[in-house]
This record gives C-alpha cells, sequence and structure tokens, in this order.
C-alpha cells in the first residue's frame, strides 16, 4: 500500500468538506469567499435522518412509511421506463446467493468528528437492506467502501469506525479486513461463512481506485462470485470498484439504494405524475445551468430561489444592491428565461426579497419588493409573498423535486424561506404528493426543520445526484447489468 502523502482537496458535497467546515466553524466561524461575499460557514451540510421502516420487504430508509417501497409498486414501472433500468440484486434468485461470494460496494462516505465518531450515519443505515438481503440469503458479504479522499494509506479515514455501528445495524459483528486486496484478505474471504460480512480496509488507500486501474480491478473481482452497487452516492465516479470491478464480475447488478435513488431521480422526474414542478435553488446559477435546462424540458412549473435570483433579476433590468451576481450569466438567464416560455413552463422568480446591510447572522433586514433592492444591501432569502405564492403554486402539484436552498438559510434571519418550502413539501407529502429531495444543502435543511421522514425521498447523493438531475448517466449505473 502507499504511503501517507499529501492533504485532500475538498469539494463541497463531500463529507470531507463537511468535516472539514464542521471542525472550522466549531473553532469559532470561518470565513471564506463565496463569489465575492465573505461569508460565515457554518456545519449545516448533512443526509437525512429517517429510520427503517418496519415490515417492507424491500423497505428502504429515508423516506416516509406510507411509501415504502416494493416490487410490484410505482417504483418498477417508473424503472421499467427509465433509460437507466438494470438487474436488480432483487431479480437474484436466492440459489444465485447462497453460499456465493458477493462483493458489494457501499457509499459509506459518513462525516467523523474529531474522535472518530459518524456524526450522520445516514449512508450506513441506507447500506443495511441490501446486505441484510444477501446475509439472509446465505450469501457471504464482502463489503467495500471509501472514506474521504486519502492520498495513500491514512489511518485517519480507515474504515474501522464504521464497524460497531454496521454490526449494530445489521444484528451480527461484522469483520474487518485491513486491507482491500492481498493474500491477508484472501484468507479472510475464504473463512467466511454463509451470511457473514467481511468490511475491507478504505478502498482508496489504492490510488489505483480512483485511476479505475484495470489490475486492481481485477484483483479485488476475484475476491467474489458476483457484483452488487448500492453507492449512489459516488456512482457519478468511473472508479475500480464502482466500474471496473464490473468486467471481470458476472451478475453485476444494483443494490435496493442504487436502484431506489434512480426510481426517483430518473424514473419519477422522467415521468412524472403531473402537475410537475421543480424547485432549484443554491448559491450560484452556473452551478445549476445543467440542472434547469433538464429540468425544464421536464417540468410544468419552475420556482427558482437562492442566491442564483439575482442574476436573473439583473437579466430583466432590475438594481440588486450588492446582491450575488453572476455578471457573465446575464445573457444565459434571459436564455433560460425565454426558454422556459417556450417551453410553456410556469417559471416564478420571488417578488419580494428578505435583504441584509452585511453578510452575517447578526445583520439588519427588511424585506422588499424585487424592483426595490437598495444599494448596499444584499438579498438573502425570499420574502413573505414569495413564500406564499411559491406554496400556492406548489399546491397543485402531483410531484415536486427540489435542489438548493431558497436563502442563507445557515443563518436564522435568513431561513424562513428555506424552512417554510420544506414544511410545504412535508405537507404535501401528507397528501400524495410525490416529494424528492435531490441532494446536497436542501437536505440539510430538510433535516433542520425536521421533516426529513414526510418525505418520499430524499437522495444520498451529492454529485451524483445532481448530475442525475442534469440528464447525465452514471459511470457506475451504465455497467451493471441490463434489466
Ligand atoms: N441569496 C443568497 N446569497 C448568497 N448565498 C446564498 C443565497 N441563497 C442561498 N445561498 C447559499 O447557497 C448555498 C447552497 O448552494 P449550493 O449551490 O451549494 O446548493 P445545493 O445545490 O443544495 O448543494 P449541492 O451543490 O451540494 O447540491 C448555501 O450555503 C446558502 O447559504
Ligand atoms: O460524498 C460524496 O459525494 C461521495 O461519497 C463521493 O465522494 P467524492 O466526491 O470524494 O468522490
Amino acid at each position: 500500500m502507499a504511503s501517507a502523502a499529501a492533504p485532500a482537496s475538498f469539494s463541497l458535497a463531500s463529507p470531507a468538506a463537511r468535516r472539514a467546515m464542521a471542525s472550522a466553524a466549531a473553532a469559532a466561524a470561518v470565513k471564506f469567499r463565496r463569489a465575492g461575499l465573505a461569508a460565515v460557514c457554518l456545519p449545516a451540510r448533512s443526509l437525512g435522518s429517517a429510520s427503517l421502516c418496519a415490515g417492507a420487504d424491500r423497505c428502504l430508509p429515508i423516506h416516509a412509511p406510507s411509501r415504502c417501497w416494493s416490487a410490484s409498486s410505482a417504483g418498477r414501472e417508473a424503472r421499467a421506463a427509465a433509460t437507466t433500468a438494470k438487474k436488480s440484486v432483487g431479480d437474484l434468485a436466492a440459489a444465485d446467493l447462497e453460499g456465493k461470494r458477493v462483493l458489494v460496494r457501499a457509499d459509506l462516505n459518513v462525516p467523523l468528528d474529531d474522535r472518530q465518531n459518524i456524526t450522520d450515519d445516514t449512508r450506513v443505515r441506507a447500506a443495511v437492506p441490501t446486505i441484510k438481503h444477501l446475509t439472509s440469503n446465505g450469501a457471504k458479504v464482502i463489503l467495500t467502501s471509501h472514506l474521504g479522499r486519502p492520498k495513500g494509506f491514512t489511518p485517519k479515514l480507515s474504515l474501522a469506525p464504521l464497524v460497531p455501528r454496521l454490526s449494530e445495524l445489521l444484528g451480527i459483528q461484522v469483520q474487518k479486513a485491513d486491507d482491500v486486496i492481498g493474500p491477508e484478505v484472501e484468507k479472510l474471504v475464504s473463512a467466511l461463512p454463509n451470511g457473514s460480512i467481511l468490511l475491507l480496509e478504505n478502498v482508496r488507500f489504492y490510488k489505483e481506485e480512483e485511476k479505475n486501474d484495470p489490475e486492481f480491478a481485477k484483483r479485488l473481482a476475484s475476491l467474489a462470485d458476483l457484483y452488487v452497487n448500492d453507492a449512489f452516492g459516488t456512482a457519478h465516479r468511473a472508479h475500480a470498484s464502482t466500474e471496473g470491478v464490473t468486467k471481470f464480475l458476472k451478475p453485476s447488478v444494483a443494490g435496493f439504494l442504487l436502484q431506489k435513488e434512480l426510481d426517483y431521480l430518473v424514473g419519477a422526474v422522467s415521468n412524472p405524475k403531473r402537475p410537475f414542478a421543480a424547485i432549484v435553488g443554491g448559491s450560484k446559477v452556473s452551478s445549476k445551468i445543467g440542472v434547469i435546462e433538464s429540468l425544464l424540458a421536464k417540468c410544468d412549473i419552475l420556482l427558482l430561489g437562492g442566491g442564483m435570483i439575482f442574476t436573473f433579476y439583473k437579466a430583466q433590468g432590475l438594481a440588486v444592491g450588492a446582491s450575488l451576481v453572476e455578471d457573465d450569466k446575464l445573457e444565459l438567464a434571459a436564455s433560460l428565461l425565454a426558454k422556459a416560455k417556450e417551453k410553456g413552463v410556469s417559471l416564478l422568480l420571488p417578488t419580494d426579497v428578505v435583504i441584509a446591510d452585511k453578510f452575517a447572522p447578526d445583520a439588519s433586514s427588511q424585506v422588499v419588493p424585487a424592483s426595490a433592492i437598495p444599494d448596499g444591501w444584499m438579498g438573502l432569502d425570499i420574502g413573505p409573498d414569495s413564500i406564499s405564492a411559491f406554496s400556492s403554486a406548489l399546491e397543485t402539484t402531483q410531484t415536486v423535486i427540489w435542489n438548493g436552498p431558497m436563502g442563507v438559510f445557515e443563518f436564522e434571519k435568513f431561513a424562513a424561506g428555506t424552512e417554510a418550502i420544506a414544511k410545504k413539501l412535508a405537507e404535501l407529502s401528507g397528501k400524495g404528493v410525490t416529494t424528492i429531495i435531490g441532494g446536497g444543502d436542501s437536505v440539510a435543511a430538510v433535516e433542520k426543520v425536521g421533516v426529513a421522514e414526510a418525505m418520499s425521498h430524499i437522495s444520498t447523493g451529492g454529485g451524483s445526484s445532481l448530475e442525475l438531475l442534469e440528464g447525465k448517466e452514471l459511470p457506475g449505473v451504465v455497467a451493471l447489468d441490463k434489466a
């Protein structure tokens, strides 16, 4: 194994970034530059919190009990309609599993605190149904995952802290290997009894993983008889354990979590119950162009919030004061507005905003019409009239997908818009509307309000869910056997 190396670089979507943000915020508050604004960065990001839903044969975590997924439900129809229809672990007969060594790729990339405690176990809970299904059918599970972005062997990114929680959730003691491949691992695998689980060490300790090295993939694959990919959060990476191993293991199938993510983020979005509304927020329009364009082709109503709205306002000739604006995206914003019109999509921009005199939790604030933002003030949330207009528009829908907060919800003063939307979606969910939270900060917002359990689906993916919503194919999915 290679030796420890340089510090990893972070993307905002990764737990590594969350960990970095959390510890920095705990120390005090971290100033960072985001598109010209000095922001106080809080550890707001986390992923879902719903509990396992007892009783359903293939029930998955992170969704409302009333929407337990089953083989005969609408999910299957939606999946069949999706271009990503893949063979599932549920399609394998018990005889295909009994006594077989199954390599399961999960995404156990969870946030850990300084004492190596898991601070959000959503991804661990989400991995349980597939593993339980395999062990209860007598398979020998060889579990593999990454944690963070190590450069070589990095003890603090060992998967060891995952063992107690996994064992507790699975109801059996999970064994852990100190390596990913090699004679020691092979020995442990050959001694596995039916129905047992061996967790391999962090697969990214080998640089060959991210390089999708065929020799490494072959050695990893040689540990098993078949492959199950349940790592939705990493399905946008063409790595050895997500893509390379499929060339050496047949069958290579989707786990229940991966399947449910596809059912919702592809199936329900491509073939929605209508009217279908998309809510897109977040900081910048530039990071959501692909998502907006893709959703414009599918939705009936598009609600825009967050920092990106000011680029749209400016494109319409409004003054935006000191709000976040991407001047090089004004034409793009105008063309997106024109495209919505052309496609007959009802696009709503907030009509009023909560403005602040500085980018800080203790800023002075006031509500003004979108057309009356004074010089020196910046919009940090959508206003009450907009909340009410957005809520009325959502009342008419049957499917809603949400990606990106309506304002700077990390600051209490500017969290009302995001929280109101979260509550509205929870209410609609209770009335049978399909509500999908597409990963990222909107998940943290839904969690903060305590309505995560009410939603139809909360994605465990950050980058992967954005790529799916942009209409991209994910290499980890493409590589699996067709349904
Ligand atoms: N009006 C605003 N001005 C500046 N920043 C804002 C504004 N509204 C929201 N934000 C910030 O946008 C950030 C979220 O943006 P981002 O584009 O990362 O969202 P996301 O899509 O939920 O995340 P991800 O990219 O992981 O999917 C939040 O930290 C929030 O504070
Ligand atoms: O947290 C994530 O988004 C996934 O685990 C993928 O991690 P990565 O961005 O380091 O590939």
